[in-house]
């Protein structure tokens, strides 16, 4: 995406397509030496039959500048699935552990902490990133901790360099690090971030043009992406939710834990491609809308913390400016698409908005019922003060 425009409060950088990938990494090589990288892959048994694991850890194997791999592997439930991902990652050597969730000895840990009233009973991408950050956070001598998704197509190396660059340089003094992308093939994907979130920020500035929070969240160009970095710090002390509110309930305590100025987005100069969830309309329960209505009732959820009301009457405000935003948005996508000779299939988006519009109510619900929002992960912080040897024990299981 060849331009440098830049939002008025998180510094985005850009692909100027200028960078050699042999210079970006030499960069990377050279920083890591003082600041220590570790890398979080969160996969399932089934991406890690894929094509795209397989690609990626070839890929890796030559990132001699990441000191250390932790392989999160979850919805696993089989020794063989754990046998066959320790297999497959043993061309990236010693630096690299598989971590089974699901395995006898993290359950056991999960049961411990529950029943010490530490919530970590929901299973999924938001528990077995927290687990392995505890992994990482053993290691002193880890100071950036970077996370990608493991069903990327076409992925390469220079994704990893782009997301390690702005945190691992010493001219620079980032705490956090978001990527962004387009997610296009013949046609533009995305379509949470395209269709809900995007319009949903717009309509929440209107209505709430005093909050710092949503002028952040609106500086985000791909609020959704599933691939960051962070420094230690933040890992340690960042609340991690446990279900599809993950990345914007990451951004929520960035928000909360840092400053602004401390953040940044980068482009990973590709077409992102990865699977795609079915949109059901009538299966108010899974897919998109599962993940839509988790993701709105994340952000009503961190205004409230803010001290932000919202009362019945704003939520019937909210969703009739979401709907206005939305469909003033389809407008906007449906040229865009048509100047880059892209198919673009106007009717299916518009009966995308109306459900996520229904979310938007749905999620006032879940919000009044649950204000506060049980779901999220303590932060280590918290968790090692009651557990002082349990991130060494992760360690030790893995190891
Ligand atoms: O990023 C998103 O908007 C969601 O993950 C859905 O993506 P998709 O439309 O590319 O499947």
């Amino acid at each position: 995406m060849p331009d440098f425009y830049q939002h008025d409060l998180v510094t985005a950088i850009h692909d100027l397509r200028t960078g050699q990938q042999s210079r970006l990494e030499e960069m990377v090589r050279d920083a890591a030496k003082d600041n220590r990288i570790g890398l979080v892959l969160p996969v399932t048994a089934s991406d890690m039959r894929a094509e795209p694991f397989d690609v990626i850890v070839k890929e890796l194997a030559d990132a001699d500048y990441i000191d250390t791999i932790c392989v999160s592997l979850g919805v696993a439930p089989d020794q063989k699935d754990y046998d066959e991902t320790v297999a497959k990652i043993a061309p990236l050597g010693d630096r690299a552990k598989v971590l089974w969730t699901d395995g006898p000895e993290v359950q056991s840990i999960y049961s411990e902490l529950i029943d010490a009233g530490i919530q970590v009973s929901t299973p999924g991408k938001g528990r077995s990133v927290w687990t392995a950050f505890g992994y990482l956070l053993a290691d002193p001598r880890i100071d950036t901790f970077v996370l990608h998704d493991c069903d990327i197509v076409d992925y390469d190396r220079l994704l990893l360099t782009r997301l390690c660059l702005p945190m691992v340089h010493p001219a620079l003094d980032f705490e956090f690090c978001k990527a962004y992308y387009a997610r296009v093939t013949d046609r533009m994907h995305g379509r949470v971030v395209r269709l809900l979130v995007n319009p949903l920020v717009r309509a929440l500035r209107l209505m709430y043009p005093s909050s710092e929070f949503v002028r952040f969240l609106a500086s985000f160009r791909y609020p959704l992406s599933g691939e960051f970095s962070l420094t230690r710090n933040l890992a340690r002390t960042n609340r991690i939710p446990s279900d599809w509110g993950l990345e914007v309930g990451t951004l929520a305590e960035v928000y909360r834990n840092t400053s602004l100025k401390r953040v940044c987005q980068t482009d990973l100069c590709r077409l992102y491609e990865h699977k795609h969830q079915a949109l059901s309309l009538e299966e108010k329960n899974t897919g998109l809308i599962r993940m839509a209505n988790d993701i709105i009732t994340t952000i009503y959820r961190t205004l409230a913390s803010q001290g932000v009301i919202m009362s019945s009457d704003s939520f019937i405000t909210l969703r009739a400016n979401y709907l206005r935003t939305a469909q003033n948005c389809i407008r906007q996508y449906a040229a865009d698409a048509l100047v880059n000779d892209l198919q673009y299939d106007r009717h299916t988006e518009e009966t995308t908005i109306d459900a996520f519009a229904d979310c938007v109510t749905t999620a006032a619900e879940l919000y009044r019922n649950d204000p506060s929002g049980a779901g999220a992960i303590p932060n280590w912080t918290r968790v090692r003060a009651a557990f002082p040897d349990l991130t060494q024990r992760l360690r030790d299981i893995a190891n």
